[in-house]
């Protein structure tokens, strides 16, 4: 699991995140919706331990910048970030050693496969095409299998087979125990397996639901984050 315990990140005077609190357990997912500017970025990045901020962020007890913390993330950013001249393979291996892996091929060429990469393994990050450098850094986050994942707007350029398999893929995150956190502005591409959605405006949640049967009744996540983003309040 883990927990962000009243996190504020400020950039000069922007106030992008405001004492954010929330935790995510094992085996859930939980979404981080909201309109662009939001915040959503800079709270996965500070729980990346790529920013500096205040306040708390534990991943399985472990303070976020922690050797351990780090040893357990998977951070798939926004922009993939691939080294211009390491193949696919390379970028693999070089992941197997960082994180000291052992019989990690097997799992390297399963991962690539089901991106549809098998054939580029030999190709260099500088010739890879927006998406397919996006499946190469989800990849990469995954190999080592890791308790805590997080996803910054994952399916952004993806084909619609690397969609359907990166859903699965968090399915399986969470079946394995892991907690998961993804950010997305698709909607109706998180409805079918979100347990808890958190929508952010101006650094804060604004409103969180949880996925639970019998919420007849009770407005949709679509429904709830139009109220709020367009200014119609009644968080639920
Ligand atoms: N490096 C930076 N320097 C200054 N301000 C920044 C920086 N990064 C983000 N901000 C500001 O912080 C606020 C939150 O930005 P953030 O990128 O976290 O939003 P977001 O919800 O991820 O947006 P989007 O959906 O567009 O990706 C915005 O006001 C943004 O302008």
């Amino acid at each position: 699991m883990f927990q962000v315990r009243g996190v504020t990140k400020r950039y000069g005077k922007v106030v992008a995140n405001d004492s954010i609190s929330f935790d995510v357990k094992d085996g859930e997912i939980a979404v981080l919706l909201g309109p662009n500017g939001a915040g959503k970025s800079t709270i996965i990045k500070c729980i990346a331990g790529l920013l500096r901020f205040e306040g708390e962020i534990d991943l399985c007890g472990y303070p976020n910048k922690s050797l351990q913390a780090k040893a357990l993330l998977g951070y798939i950013p926004e922009m993939p970030a691939v080294y211009d001249l390491l193949t696919v393979g390379e970028h693999l291996e070089f992941i197997a050693r960082a994180y000291q892996l052992t019989d990690w091929e097997g799992y390297a060429d399963e991962l690539l496969s089901r991106f549809e990469l098998t054939d580029k393994k030999e190709k260099l990050g500088k010739e890879l095409s927006k998406g397919m450098q996006q499946k190469v850094s989800i990849c990469c986050a995954l190999l080592h299998r890791p308790k805590v994942a997080i996803f910054d707007e994952p399916l952004v350029g993806l084909d619609p087979h690397a969609i359907k398999e990166l859903k699965d893929i968090f399915v399986e995150l969470k079946q394995a125990g892991a907690s998961v956190l993804i950010s997305t502005h698709m909607l109706d591409s998180v409805e079918d397996y979100w347990d808890v959605a958190h929508i952010m405006m101006n650094g804060s949640f604004a409103a969180t639901k949880f996925n639970r049967p019998g919420q007849e009744g009770e407005k949709t996540l679509e429904e709830l984050f139009f109220d709020i983003t367009e200014g119609k309040g009644a968080a639920q």
